[in-house]
């Protein structure tokens, strides 16, 4: 189950009013094809992860319209015959797309929908609204995975994500290479390690600093990690964490970790690692958290920090600064024929036709850093690629393998494979991420990775832009 509830109606009104139209039309069976695609990398970055097709796929299984969804559109005075239709309505439709995890471009195709008009018009917005914010977050995780190496980073955003996106957020956070999550309802629904320490809250609501850390001690032997900050963190904090871990070691437990929430953290951690060692606790582990992100954290280890575990709430699951990836599901083909919409802009003018992406890669397994989008119809393979607007680029592809990228995931409205547990797709996540060169994964100014179209999709959308403009 999807963390809220999915029926038919989780849709803009648009896709079930134009579902109607094409109903009442006789339309409704028509084959159509839609492609997702982004336009623009979040955070000025160099590439983004691909996110949120293991729910996706378990919604559109289970769509349909309930009673409750069919009398509220009686409301809406949608015509009786088409909500007859709906009452009996499920998803029956195809999707190509590459595994969660694979590493994607702007302006590539990433998931192909194929099916009736009418269904595969409804499911825009659900598409969009699960798919958009899980790549926004399983990219943001995988830029902070980037720079920690392989400490522990713990998802800590339920309270400041935008509502339930928090669980989907936690999620994506373990695909872009997170260890764990606060958020016990996520632990739980999709078995993501749960972790947690305490809140300045249970410090303040006893007398003493001490006496808080004891109860906590007497009640979680195996499982303290002392939040040092609330009054002093090195007069008070630290200190009563060490008396507390000598008490825990006499019973034969030992105290996880120490969390700083504010201040220096790399001053404070240097400065707590000391006292920890020279108390004899070299064991415990130095948490830290407020407001982190891939710079603060990467300027932190900069410092030398001895920090093991980074929690992140905010700037992970709003994958600030950018709030939101950009992605958009285009007509590519309806009733037999390639379609396209045309713009001002030449980068916004969509690509017809059924497609396949070719990811190209070195003798080394490497990304080339030049994908192919192609008919479908070409076959898996293309030599020269041309800039999608720009008439005298283009880019003969030499000596490379050719992957390709969108394969069938869903069949007549069924799952074609059981989903991978998550832990593989974090490791295909990582795999693939290890076959993007480094200068795509700077942080700042990364290098423009390209995506180019065939000769012969090319050649289509002019002739259909010629038909248009005529
Ligand atoms: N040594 C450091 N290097 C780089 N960034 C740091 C360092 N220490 C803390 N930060 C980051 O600086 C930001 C602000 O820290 P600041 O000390 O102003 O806040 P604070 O300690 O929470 O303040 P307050 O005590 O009022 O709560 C946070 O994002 C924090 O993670
Ligand atoms: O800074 P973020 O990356 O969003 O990480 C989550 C923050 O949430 C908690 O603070 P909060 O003030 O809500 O509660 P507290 O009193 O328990 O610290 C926690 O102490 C972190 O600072
Ligand atoms: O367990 C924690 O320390 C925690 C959980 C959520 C938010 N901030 C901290």
């Amino acid at each position: 189950m999807l963390s809220f509830s999915v029926s038919g109606t989780y849709a803009d009104l648009y896709e079930i009013t134009m579902g109607q139209t094409y109903f009442l039309e006789g339309r409704h069976a028509e084959t159509a094809c839609f492609d997702y695609f982004f336009r623009k990398i979040p955070n000025n970055g160099g590439y983004v992860l691909f996110a949120g097709l293991h729910d996706l796929l378990e919604a559109l299984e289970g769509l349909q319209f309930t009673d409750e969804d069919i009398a509220y559109l009686q409301e809406l005075r949608l015509h009786p015959d088409y909500l007859d239709f709906l009452k009996s309505f499920r998803f029956k439709g195809t999707l190509h797309a590459p595994p969660e995890g694979e590493v994607i471009f702007p302006h590539s195709p990433i998931v192909r929908v194929e099916g009736t008009l009418l269904e595969t018009q409804l499911i825009e917005s659900l598409l969009l609204n699960i798919l958009n914010f899980a790549s926004l977050v399983a990219t943001k995780a995988s830029r902070i995975r980037q720079v920690a190496g392989n400490r522990t980073l713990s998802d800590f955003g339920l309270r400041r994500a935008h509502g339930p996106g928090a669980v989907l957020a936690a999620r994506a956070a373990v695909v872009g290479g997170f260890n764990s999550t606060s958020n016990t309802y996520a632990a739980l629904k999709y078995g993501i390690p749960a972790a947690g320490t305490m809140a300045h809250s249970f410090i303040e609501s006893y007398d003493a600093e001490l006496e808080a850390f004891r109860a906590f001690a007497r009640s979680r032997p195996d499982d303290c990690i002392f939040l040092v900050d609330t009054y002093h963190t090195l007069q008070s904090g630290v200190p009563n964490a060490i008396t507390v871990a000598k008490e825990l070691e006499a019973q034969g437990h030992k105290a996880v970790g120490i969390r700083l929430d504010s201040g220096d953290l790399a001053y404070l951690a240097k400065a707590a690692r000391n006292m920890l060692n020279e108390a004899g606790f070299p064991y415990v582990k130095i948490i830290t958290s407020n407001q982190l992100d891939e710079f603060v954290i990467r300027s932190l280890l900069e410092q030398q920090a001895p920090i093991d575990v980074f929690g992140v709430g905010t700037k992970l699951v709003t994958g600030a600064p950018d709030a939101a990836l950009d992605g958009v599901y285009k007509l590519a083909m309806a009733a037999g024929k390639a379609r396209l919409k045309l713009s001002e802009s030449k980068e916004k003018t969509t690509l017809p036709g059924i497609k396949q992406v070719l990811r190209t890669l070195d003798e080394e397994g490497k990304f080339y850093g030049a994908d192919a989008v192609i008919l479908a119809s070409e076959g898996n393979h293309a030599d020269l690629i041309r800039h999608p607007v720009e008439e005298e680029r283009q880019l003969y592809l030499r000596d490379c393998r050719q992957e390709p990228l969108l394969q069938k995931v869903m069949e007549n409205g069924q799952r074609t494979a059981a989903p991978p547990a998550l832990a593989e797709t974090a490791a295909y996540a990582q795999k693939r991420l290890r076959q993007l060169p480094e200068e795509y994964k700077r942080l700042e100014n990364p290098h423009l990775y390209k995506v180019g179209i065939s000769p012969q999709l090319w050649e289509l959308r002019e002739q259909l832009k010629a038909h248009f403009h005529k």
